[in-house]
């Protein structure tokens, strides 16, 4: 098989790196020009980008061979989501990996204008003492205003209690048990955040919320706005004007509307506004932790598995353990059950049984449509852009539950058709084949499964054993099923290798045989 090929177009950590080269062939940039991205990126199975390149749908599409975009940090904003989730390309990122390097980073702007650091500095340089000149204030006391209580958010609260500070957060989408969890007073709108806010200071996404004129003059005179989360939330032109007239202390970027910003920009006439180039996420420990992470989901998504930093597939929040039987037994149940009804007209019931989690639904649904698609169609078919090929097909999943007290096991049949049943257990570290096509079974499902249905008739297991061995392939195992009315037999065969195509096309010259299949 030939190795990946993956392209870094900017520095990330030697540990991701290292990682990446023991599978793939790695084309490394400390920054590749931006114009070179859309011409190259065709040639690539993974592309990790940071903050200097963007993938926009027209730059993603018509690329066959790409199938993982990663993002070395937090924020996927330059990378085109939905264009993704359709052309199946799977999304990864490293989420909390740099939440303390950007928190870390938010109080160095804090501290810098509050004690007058950067001026001080330049003071000194210039042969100047004055010690009058730069009296500061102190972080204990202040009330501190957060806007995003994610993971950034939550550890900027951590450090703000060790400088005992008051601490209001504004976040609509995190339970009050967080809040409480982190002595965080919730507060409920960016109305009410402003006024009790000596600092401000973001922590949303791209998309969060816009803060004008209007709310920046609601915080109370002398207050600091500090941004290292996206630029583009915050308007630079009212920081300025609201510096101007003395109603900020100061304003600390490391983000920008443009980055990096116009010579015009409006803050930096400023002496009270401390800016830096985008180095929330660039610490030693964070630049490791972020290409450690980075690396795992590129290679994980490149053996088409279904890593826990994926972006576009709601991946529940189980131990990997519980993952990987949930995913595994999906996959199974939905590739024999596709093999076994080639037509899927009426709708596909999946059957949740035992205590599955309710969180991971969503999830199994679009793992199963995936098993069950990639068996029918041409092209790619993965979790990520299962429902929109389910929506083309026609194709509709129903899930029903079957109560916890029962083995967990998952089942799919056409909807009134009992008799389609393909069933597998997950009671243990493999999942178990109980039922095929309504026939009783129990095998843990092999690695390389050979599989025929045949006519129930004396003599058949024998000719297959003869044939599989004289392509001198071993088999470690066999099971059989039979379906008394139909006149029908099913054998499941373990083999050491995959089924070579002329040993499928000899078996179906036995004339008892009807149906084979390979997984
Ligand atoms: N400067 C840097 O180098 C750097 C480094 C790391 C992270 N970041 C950025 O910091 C930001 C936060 O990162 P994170 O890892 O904490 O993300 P996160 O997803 O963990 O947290 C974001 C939080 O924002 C909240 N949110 C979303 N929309 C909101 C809205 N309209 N109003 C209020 N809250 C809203 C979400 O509920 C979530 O809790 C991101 O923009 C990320 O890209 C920048
Ligand atoms: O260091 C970087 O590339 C910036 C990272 C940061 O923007 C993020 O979203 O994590």
């Amino acid at each position: 098989m030939t190795r990946p090929r993956i392209l870094i177009t900017e520095t990330l950590g030697q540990e991701g790196i290292d990682m990446l080269r023991e599978v793939a062939d790695v084309d490394a940039y400390d920054l590749l020009p931006k114009e070179q991205l859309p011409e190259i990126l065709g040639d690539y199975d993974a592309v990790i980008i940071r903050s200097a390149h963007r993938l926009p749908r027209e730059v993603l599409m018509n690329r066959p061979r790409l199938k993982v975009v990663a993002r070395a940090g937090s924020g996927v904003d330059n990378v085109d989501l939905k264009a993704c989730t359709e052309f199946g390309i799977a999304v990864v990122n490293a989420p909390g990996a740099n939440a303390i390097a950007a928190a870390e980073q938010a109080f160095g702007h804090m501290l810098t204008i509050l004690r007058n650091i950067h001026l001080g500095d330049a003071h000194v340089r210039e042969g100047g003492w004055n010690r009058k000149k730069f009296l500061g204030g102190e972080l204990h006391d202040r009330r501190l205003g957060i806007i995003g209580f994610g993971k950034v958010g939550r550890e900027a609260a951590r450090i703000a209690h060790g400088f005992r500070m008051t601490v209001y957060a504004y976040d609509p989408f995190v339970s009050d048990e967080i809040f409480q969890a982190h002595n965080v007073t919730r507060i409920d709108s960016l109305e009410e955040l402003m006024p009790v806010s000596d600092i401000l200071t973001l922590h949303t996404p791209k998309s969060g919320p816009q803060i004008g004129m209007d709310l920046l003059s609601r915080l109370p005179k002398g207050a600091i706005v500090v941004n290292v989360a996206r630029g583009g939330m915050i308007d630079e032109a009212a920081l300025a004007e609201l510096l101007d007239m003395g109603h900020l202390l100061g304003v600390g970027l490391d983000v920008f509307s443009q980055e990096p910003p116009p010579k015009d920009f409006p803050l930096f006439r400023h002496p009270r506004a401390v800016l830096t180039p985008h180095l929330g996420g660039s610490t030693q420990e964070a630049m490791t932790g972020v290409a450690v992470m980075t690396a795992k989901g590129v290679i994980a998504a490149l053996q088409g598995q279904t890593p826990p930093n994926i972006v576009n597939v709601p991946v529940p929040p189980l131990t990997p353990d519980e993952f990987g039987i949930l995913d595994e037994g999906a996959r199974v149940v939905g590739r024999i059950f596709a093999q076994m009804n080639k037509t899927l007209t009426v709708p596909l019931v999946l059957t949740l049984k035992g205590p599955i989690a309710k969180n991971a639904i969503p999830w199994l649904k679009q793992t199963v449509i995936a098993a069950v698609l990639s068996e029918q169609l041409d092209g790619r078919v993965n979790a990520v852009n299962a429902l929109i090929k389910a929506e083309e097909q026609g194709l509709k999943l129903l899930v029903e539950e079957a109560g916890p007290n029962q083995a967990p096991a998952l089942s799919l049949r056409l909807e009134g058709h009992s008799e389609t049943t393909t069933e597998v257990v997950l009671d243990n570290h493999v999942p178990r084949l109980r039922r095929i096509n309504g026939i009783a079974m129990d095998l843990p499902w092999p690695k390389n499964a050979l599989m025929t249905v045949h006519n129930d008739a004396p003599g058949v297991v024998g000719k297959v054993g003869t044939l599989v061995g004289q392509y001198n392939i071993n088999i470690g195992n066999l099971h059989l099923g039979r379906d008394e009315k139909a006149h029908q037999a099913l054998m499941i065969l373990s083999l050491d290798q995959t089924a070579p195509e002329e040993l499928v096309r000899d078996l179906k010259q036995i004339p008892e045989i009807r149906q084979v299949f390979v997984f």
